[in-house]
């Protein structure tokens, strides 16, 4: 059995496959602790599938549709978003349901042409606001472009008011026997799920702020997403961290992350760490940049309201994977924060320099005033600066 088949409520079945053989997500992301594909299905007096999963576990997810429809026909699949992970499938149904009305914007019609070069055959095209009568329940769709697809739509059932919001609210980690809020720890998932939203959606935090809204002015008994657990007795709970989230509201805190070859600036790191202790700063993480990947190191970034970035110099430059690190910030946006730089060299240096370009190309972030750059080991000067420099980073987050 790869699908976990639920009955949410008479007639609405949770169909979710959790995925532990994918190594990296989108080929990328580390899955330590797997993902999870979710799909719903509503039985009314019409019958309609909300997105599918992943092609790579087909076999046992159209055995559960079949099963839950029990012999009846499919009328509707209603597709919220395209990408392959949740649409990987619809060629599938469609083959099996060929009569099926396919769901969705215009956007998602083109959008199904280039990715799955079918003839589409029967398909409704939705704008924000309109409705689809299944009988019982009725679900009304809005769009939430760019959060983090194009195409991206939610569609909200005014019955027993329950969103189906695609990818916002979703996680990694796959689910554990665990379906919904009530049966889980939130602390046991919310790393994951931060880390989801950091990295997938974050650099869309503007649109997703947007998209929080229209789903605030809802009310909510059941959230339905298609990565992670189902919110059916605090919906509001995921609601407000994913607005958190959007808006990069932070903690007191601070992630140090650091390149290091041979050890002058891993010893700088530690120094500042132990400066900020002294400072008052209870949460400090350091990270070796070589050793921890970026969507951690990002998702950390995201919780703690204090960044400090310190690179040894390689080849006049950044090390490779510092570079890495200001990229990704770039590309998501780093948005209220304090940031801070450091650095060693050998020679002609090259490393501050393009930590201080980075700083000073702006994003809405404070920048503390002193940078550290050392020259091969750290002499007392170094040790002076580093001090200053904590007790500058300390201030201007406690003056919050
Ligand atoms: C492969 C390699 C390339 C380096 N390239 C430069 C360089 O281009 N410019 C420079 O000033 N120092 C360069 N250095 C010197 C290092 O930046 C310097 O030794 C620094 O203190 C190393 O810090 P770490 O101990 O944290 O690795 C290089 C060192 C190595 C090993």
């Amino acid at each position: 059995m790869n699908t976990v088949s639920v009955e949410i409520l008479k007639d609405l079945y949770y169909m979710g496959v959790n995925d532990r053989e994918t190594n990296l997500f989108e080929n990328m992301w580390p899955l330590p602790e797997g993902v999870a594909y979710n799909s719903y299905l509503i039985t009314d007096e019409k019958t309609a599938l909300l997105d599918t999963v992943k092609i790579t576990k087909v076999d046992g997810f159209i055995d559960s549709l079949k099963d839950n429809l029990g012999g009846r026909n499919l009328d509707y699949l209603v597709v919220h978003h395209m990408e392959p992970d949740h649409s990987g499938c619809i060629k599938t149904v469609r083959d099996l349901y060929p009569e099926v009305t396919i769901v969705g914007n215009k956007k998602t019609k083109s959008m199904m042409s280039d990715y799955l070069d079918i003839e589409i055959g029967n398909f409704v095209e939705v704008k924000d606001g309109d409705t689809l009568d299944l009988g019982n329940r009725k679900l009304t769709f809005v769009n939430t472009p760019m959060v983090h697809w194009p195409e991206s739509m939610v569609s909200y059932e005014s019955t027993d008011k329950i969103l189906f919001s695609q990818d916002i609210f979703g996680g990694f980690g796959a689910l554990n026997g665990t379906i919904f809020d009530d049966e889980m720890n939130f602390e046991f998932f919310q790393d994951e799920m931060r880390r989801y939203y950091s990295n997938i959606v974050g650099k869309y935090s503007k649109q997703a702020a947007k998209a929080l809204q229209k789903v605030k002015a809802l009310d909510i008994n059941i959230i339905c997403p298609v990565h992670g657990i189902v919110w059916r007795t605090n919906p509001d709970r995921i609601v407000d961290e994913y607005i958190k989230y959007a808006n990069q509201v932070n903690e007191e805190g601070v992630v140090i992350a650091y390149g290091s070859m041979y050890g002058n600036t891993e010893k700088m790191a530690d120094y500042l760490a132990r400066f900020l202790a002294e400072e008052g700063i209870k949460n400090v993480k350091v990270f070796d940049v070589s050793k921890t990947h970026v969507s951690y190191i990002l998702s950390e970034i995201w919780k703690y309201k204090g960044v400090i970035i310190g690179s040894c110099t390689y080849n006049n430059s950044v090390y490779p994977n510092v570079n890495q690190l200001l990229y990704t910030l770039k590309m998501n946006k780093l948005n209220n924060h304090v940031l801070g730089i450091f650095g060693s060299y050998g020679w002609s240096g090259g490393a501050v320099k393009e930590l201080s370009e980075f700083a000073s190309e702006g994003g809405n972030f404070e920048v503390v005033p002193t940078v550290v750059e050392t020259k091969g080991t750290m002499k007392e000067d170094d040790v002076e600066g580093l001090k200053k420099m904590a007790k500058e980073m300390a201030g201007l987050l406690k003056a919050e």
